[in-house]
């Protein structure tokens, strides 16, 4: 893979890790605190990120991407710390960022698309068609580049949202259900691609699916009630469980097991 250098990747890093949060809060909503006092410090590598529905997976991804902003403690991107009225614009431009629900117009390329977000990342003009064409290629699209999205099927259209989340070559890369939509096979090609990024790039995953987790990730973290329950390796998650507990698999069952003293009222689901 070749990747532009600019003066960010020249600059000696001063930090390390690219993402670190202390006691992180992330206000949604009136009052709702989504996101509630969580401490993390993520660097380059796979980090799988698991959680029960409204564990604040979501708010976290946004926030991390500047679309929210802390409402309390504390979060550095790139040894920055995140202040309220920064310019995030370059921050930005190492951000790669796959929401779970994207908007795009139906009538362009996928081409088109790709060009556009690279474009809205401040991708270098000459860079562009050269970036858009590495980024297709990678998740599978170039036969279909000058297709309409509209002409796509669904799988197809996630499969473009991450070639525009990886068009700026990110340093942090940020994916919310990616596998969504995609099918058996798609998932193992994403996977082969979700270990070749994390080579040189900290990817965060959120999913729903722990077996994406235990064959992609180089790390896990457990997230529920807005904080961090657990971050450890896919082995050191499976090895929280035992037979007593609910999954199919050890790694499921150690999810069961972490998870038990955060399930509340939820009953059987
Ligand atoms: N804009 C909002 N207004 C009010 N409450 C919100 C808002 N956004 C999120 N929430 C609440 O915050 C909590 C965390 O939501 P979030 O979407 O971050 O969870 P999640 O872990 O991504 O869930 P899922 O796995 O279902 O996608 C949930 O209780 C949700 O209902």
């Amino acid at each position: 893979m070749t990747r532009s250098i600019g003066s960010a990747d020249l600059a000696p890093a001063k930090y390390a890790f690219e993402i670190r949060a202390e006691g992180l809060e992330v206000t949604v909503g009136r009052r709702r605190k989504a996101v509630d006092g969580m401490d993390l410090a993520l660097g380059t590598g796979v980090h799988g990120m698991l959680g029960p529905n409204g564990a604040g997976k979501t708010t976290l991804i946004r926030t991390l991407a500047t679309v929210l902003h802390p409402s309390g403690g504390t979060l550095e991107l790139f040894g920055t710390p995140l202040r309220a009225l920064a310019d995030k614009r370059e921050l930005r431009r190492r951000i790669g960022y796959l929401p779970q629900e994207f908007g795009y117009y139906k009538r362009f390329t996928v081409r088109e698309f790709v060009e556009y977000m690279a474009w809205l990342k401040e991708v270098p003009g000459k860079e562009v068609p050269g970036a858009v064409q590495r980024a297709v290629e990678r998740v599978g699209l170039a036969d279909r580049a000058d297709h309409r999205l509209k002409t796509l099927s669904g799988g197809m259209v996630r499969r473009a949202g991450i070639a525009q989340a990886i068009v700026n070559d990110p340093r942090i890369l940020l994916l919310d259900e990616p596998t969504v939509g995609l099918d058996p096979a798609q998932r193992l090609r994403f996977r082969e691609l979700l270990q070749q990024l994390g080579l040189d790039c900290c990817v965060v995953v959120s999913t729903h699916l722990v077996e994406d987790v235990a064959a992609a990730c180089t790390d896990v973290v457990l997230v529920a009630e807005g904080r961090l329950v657990f971050q450890g390796s896919p082995d050191e998650l499976a090895a929280a469980g035992g037979p007593e507990h609910v999954g199919d698999s050890p790694i499921e069952r150690g999810y069961s097991a972490l998870l038990a003293p955060h399930s509340g009222d939820r009953g059987a689901w």
